[in-house]
């Protein structure tokens, strides 16, 4: 099944112009699924499952699991809706694509998840620029059935559309927020041995095989502290694994953090330069990398 959506305007990220299309809720079409498209689900599905335990939060798989979600078939939103309708009163919406910045936050900030709903072609398995299906739902969903998780998604979406008010500025502030934690945030999963340690919750890393290794293995990437005002200057890269990821040790502290007024904080950071993606400060606190050894070291601290 295809469909042309029309490009509507460019969303200005750190990297350039991303477009986005006039795209409306559409019902997702399951019957129309293909078995390329199915299998598809599965492959990825497998594949991520095999490596994300002892790297994903634990919270991250029990959710996937609890909502239904399986190797078998591409789940269907009525089904999942049904969980997470008791579990936290968030709703899925099947959408064509990117939504323009507006839009978005009004669904997040009325407990609505937008869900590509089309899934990548198999040629596209390892790599796909857009979000699609797979991201999404894989990525984005299970944690809106933890109740603090949950709460900040739609605090960020009001806050979405306060910032889309204030500028382009604050929009952009706002933005990496939502980048280095939702989409490639990593949380401190406490627990003594191989329970504990440096885990994943972002989307964006565990929807892709390479990078939930990468952001967690390689000695590459930065592996800061979280900080509000230090994620609002700090740039992303959209096109390459990241260069700095920010952990938290709860997803309360992100709640927390995020309470306060952010008008007074754009204000300031209107006055300040944006800091390089790969760039470590020394008042940065930084992480030690590998799994199950994700504290800081002595000299660190
Ligand atoms: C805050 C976030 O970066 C963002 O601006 C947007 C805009 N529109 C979107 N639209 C959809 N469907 N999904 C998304 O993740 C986003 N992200
Ligand atoms: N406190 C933020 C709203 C917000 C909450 C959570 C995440 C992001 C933004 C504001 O005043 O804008
Ligand atoms: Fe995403």
């Amino acid at each position: 099944m295809s469909t042309q959506p029309r490009r509507v305007e460019n969303l200005h990220t750190d990297k350039g112009k991303v477009p986005v299309y006039a795209t409306g809720i559409v019902e997702q079409p399951w019957d129309d699924y293909s078995d390329d498209d199915h299998a598809t689900w599965s492959t990825l599905y497998a594949r991520q499952r095999e490596i994300l335990p002892g790297r994903a939060c634990d919270e991250f798989l029990a959710a996937q699991d609890a909502m239904g979600m399986s190797a078998d078939r591409i789940p269907k939103f009525s089904e999942l809706n049904r969980v997470l309708a008791a579990a936290t009163g968030w709703t899925l919406m099947g959408v064509e694509g990117l939504l323009p910045e507006l839009d978005f936050f009004d669904h997040l900030a009325n407990r609505r998840f937008p869900v590509t709903w089309w899934i990548r072609k198999p040629e596209q398995i390892d790599y796909i620029e857009e979000p699609d299906l797979f991201h999404d739902l894989f990525g984005h969903v299970p944690l809106l059935m933890n109740p603090v998780f949950a709460d900040y998604m739609e605090a960020y979406g009001k806050g979405g559309v306060k910032a889309h008010g204030i500028g382009a500025d604050a929009l952009q502030n706002l933005t990496r927020l939502y980048w280095y934690t939702v989409e490639f945030g990593l949380i401190k999963q406490s627990g003594g041995g191989q329970a504990g340690g440096l885990r994943i919750y972002g989307s964006g890393i565990v929807s892709s095989k390479a990078e939930s290794v990468h952001s967690l293995e390689s000695a590459a990437p930065n592996r800061i502290g979280f900080d509000l005002e230090r994620i609002m200057r700090t740039r992303y890269r959209i096109d390459s694994y990241q260069k700095t990821y920010f952990v938290i040790d709860s997803f309360e502290q992100l709640i927390q953090a995020t309470q306060p007024d952010f008008t007074p904080i754009y204000a300031r950071l209107s006055r300040q330069a944006s800091l390089p993606a790969g760039e470590v400060l020394d008042t940065d606190t930084v992480y030690q990398r590998g799994t199950g050894e994700g504290w800081p070291t002595d000299a660190d601290v």
